[in-house]
């Protein structure tokens, strides 16, 4: 079997493709796969450290506001078809699927108009612009919240939850500890904005580093990769508390996640599959400047069933960041109950669910 997997630009969208990728590979080991992407994405980075053959096309996405820009991208968009097209020729796919960002547009279109069977896989609660114009020509789309049913064809969508949701389960929390150089005995928090890092989180968190000075708990502070630098020259002049440990990025993500008993996050839809599907609490920072406004509505949806505390980027300050943590991780009952309410939202099989559907629609395909 062949397969072609495209996403890219944030690890929102390429995390549950490598989740995917892996799943399959521990079911059938007949399974050659392409991943095509961006070069300037972040995929370019993280499928050739998984050896998964990677190619890439050159395309951008569509601004909001009309500009010519956008007439470069309409032309770079037929061009990415082309070669998409050719790509597809060569290695003659059984099926292709699309997770999002918009270098799946030229790729699943291309196989669509080829006749390949083809799927999308919509992580929000609010799908973005390429799935939404990709959903009129595949066959399927698989989502991983109720919420965005009402924006697709009924007849093709398919409830199936989020392939990271199945990676991060069996872990062993103990080493993601030790590796990330927290102690074992002491409750745990992780900070972090999203797979790039996010100013307004960082900026309160080096203001209530003082804070954390002395607490009978320790905190995870994860910057993104490039504002490492420049919080770090400002945790130093207002002191590093012994009980943070400051990180660019984290690489072992689901023994780390495994490890916390609390996630302090943007709500980046990979994120909630992955803190469900372990049943942690967390308090969420949704991001606004996100296409309509999708991660407050991902995040409401944790909030309403008391799987999460919201957060508003607008609310954010040291101040209310520290007592929202402390609300809950200084409080065994409300940790208890909304670790209950988190895993009840969780989706561990994922991932089977999701290769299930490709599964049958190249068996439709080839009768
Ligand atoms: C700004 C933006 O447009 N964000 C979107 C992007 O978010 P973003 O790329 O931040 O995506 P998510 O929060 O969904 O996922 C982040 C992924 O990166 C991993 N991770 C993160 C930090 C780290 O140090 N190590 C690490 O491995 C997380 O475990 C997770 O697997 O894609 C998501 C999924 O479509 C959307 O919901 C978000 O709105």
């Amino acid at each position: 079997m062949k397969i072609v997997v495209s996403g890219g630009g944030t690890g929102g969208h390429i995390y549950p493709a490598l989740a995917l990728i892996r799943e399959i590979q521990k079911v059938n080991k007949n399974v050659e796969f392409l991943y095509i992407g961006t070069q300037n994405g972040l995929e370019s980075k993280l499928v050739p450290r998984e050896n998964i053959p990677f190619k890439s096309i050159h395309i951008t996405g569509f601004k909001r506001k009309l500009s010519f820009e956008n007439v470069k991208t309409v032309f770079r968009f037929l061009k990415g078809v082309q070669d998409s097209k050719k790509m597809l020729k060569d290695f003659n796919p059984d099926i292709v699927i699309g997770t999002g960002g918009y270098v799946c547009g030229p790729v699943v279109y291309a196989a669509a108009k080829r006749r390949i069977p083809t799927v999308i896989h919509e992580q929000n609660s609010v799908p973005g612009l390429t799935n939404k114009f990709l959903s009129r020509y595949v066959n399927k789309i698989a989502i991983c919240f109720e919420e965005a049913k009402e924006f697709f064809p009924s007849e093709k969508t398919v409830f199936t939850g989020n392939p990271r949701a199945s990676e991060v389960t069996g872990k062993d929390g103990m080493k993601g500890r030790l590796s990330a150089g927290l102690s074992i005995t002491k409750p745990a928090v992780l900070i972090f904005g999203g797979s790039r890092g996010a100013r307004p989180i960082n900026e309160a968190v080096v203001k209530a580093l003082p804070e954390f000075a002395n607490k009978a708990y320790q905190v995870l502070y994860v910057t993104g990769d490039v504002h490492y630098e420049d919080v770090k020259k400002e945790a130093e002049l207002v002191g590093n508390p012994n009980n943070v440990v400051i990180k660019p990025f984290i690489h072992n993500m689901p023994e780390v996640l495994a490890g916390m008993d609390l996630v302090v996050s943007r709500a980046g839809a990979t994120t909630l599959a992955e803190i469900t599907s372990l049943g942690i609490p967390s308090i969420l920072i949704p991001s606004p400047y996100v296409t309509n406004n999708h991660q407050e509505k991902n995040a409401r949806s944790l909030s309403d069933h008391g799987a999460a505390q919201l957060l508003l980027e607008k609310e954010l300050t040291s101040n209310t960041l520290v007592g929202h943590i402390e609300k809950i991780l200084l409080n065994q009952q409300t940790i208890e109950e909304m670790k209950q309410k988190s895993k009840k939202m969780g989706v561990p099989d994922a991932a089977s669910r999701l290769y299930k559907v490709m599964e049958q629609l190249i068996k439709e395909n080839k009768k």
